[in-house]
């Protein structure tokens, strides 16, 4: 015979706060035939891990909605993940641009959501390979910086990573020279729009980072650090790269 179930979707509304009520419907319905449920926004691994890291180590997220709550179902909002104790949300990043259609004005309305809830968004940014080889890759990346860049962007709540598409776990990388010209170019970009405060905007380089080319990524003008997916995974390849921004 089929258990009942009564299952909750609280779609895009709640915070840790609201888990009071769990324990409340635990003990009004403890002798209850039925099986309960309730969807709450996806929190996953953010708390415990805001709660194990200590010293420089913040916690982020990797991707936000662009409301602060609503019927959203699956979705998690920026102030959700400030209240599970993250620092950081990545926004845009390839990968959700191509599954999802995530355009420029998405990032951006995403990237303000984040800022609004003080939260730092890496607001994500390349050109694909078959841009880059019709020598689109400037225009390309400059179209998205201005798309996906919130107006009220300062040193503090935002880092742009640049990440070609093509390099993205692929053990490929641009070569210095052609990452240094889209970082200069990227940083000429926020110094006209934002004038000296540009210049406090951190400027990552990703994909396909690795112990053994990060002293060199490093080592480029304008590189300020790395979004590191594949070997951000183990400690053993995560923290030689840490070191070398740290060596850098
Ligand atoms: O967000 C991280 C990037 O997509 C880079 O990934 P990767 O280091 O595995 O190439």
């Amino acid at each position: 015979m089929r258990r009942k179930l009564a299952a909750g979707n609280w779609k895009m509304n709640g915070t840790q706060a609201s888990l009071a009520m769990l324990e409340k419907l635990a003990s009004d319905h403890r002798d209850s035939p039925c099986d309960i449920a309730v969807c709450v926004p996806s929190y996953l691994l953010i708390p415990a891990a805001a709660t194990t890291a200590t010293g420089p180590v913040r916690i982020g997220a990797q991707d936000c909605h662009a409301a602060p709550k609503g019927a959203y179902t699956g979705d998690i909002a920026a102030g959700m993940i400030a209240d599970a104790a993250a620092s950081y949300v990545i926004v845009g990043h390839s990968e959700r641009r191509d599954a999802y259609g995530e355009t420029d004005a998405l990032v951006r309305a995403k990237a303000e959501a984040a800022q609004a809830a003080q939260l730092t968004a890496i607001v994500c940014i390349g050109e694909s390979l078959a841009q880059r080889e019709a020598g689109e890759a400037l225009p390309i990346i400059g179209s998205q910086l201005a798309g996906s860049v919130p107006d009220d962007s300062t040193g503090d709540n935002l880092v742009v990573a640049y990440e070609p598409i093509w390099a993205i776990g692929t053990g490929k990388i641009p070569t210095l020279e052609q990452i240094a010209e889209v970082h200069s170019a990227l940083r000429e970009a926020l110094v006209a729009r934002f004038g000296a405060a540009g210049n406090d905007i951190r400027l990552l380089y990703g994909g396909s980072v690795k112990p053994e080319n990060a002293a060199d990524i490093f080592a480029t003008s304008d590189v300020d650090g790395a979004l590191v997916g594949g070997a951000s995974l183990k400690a053993e390849d995560f923290s030689p790269i840490i070191t070398a921004l740290a060596n850098s």
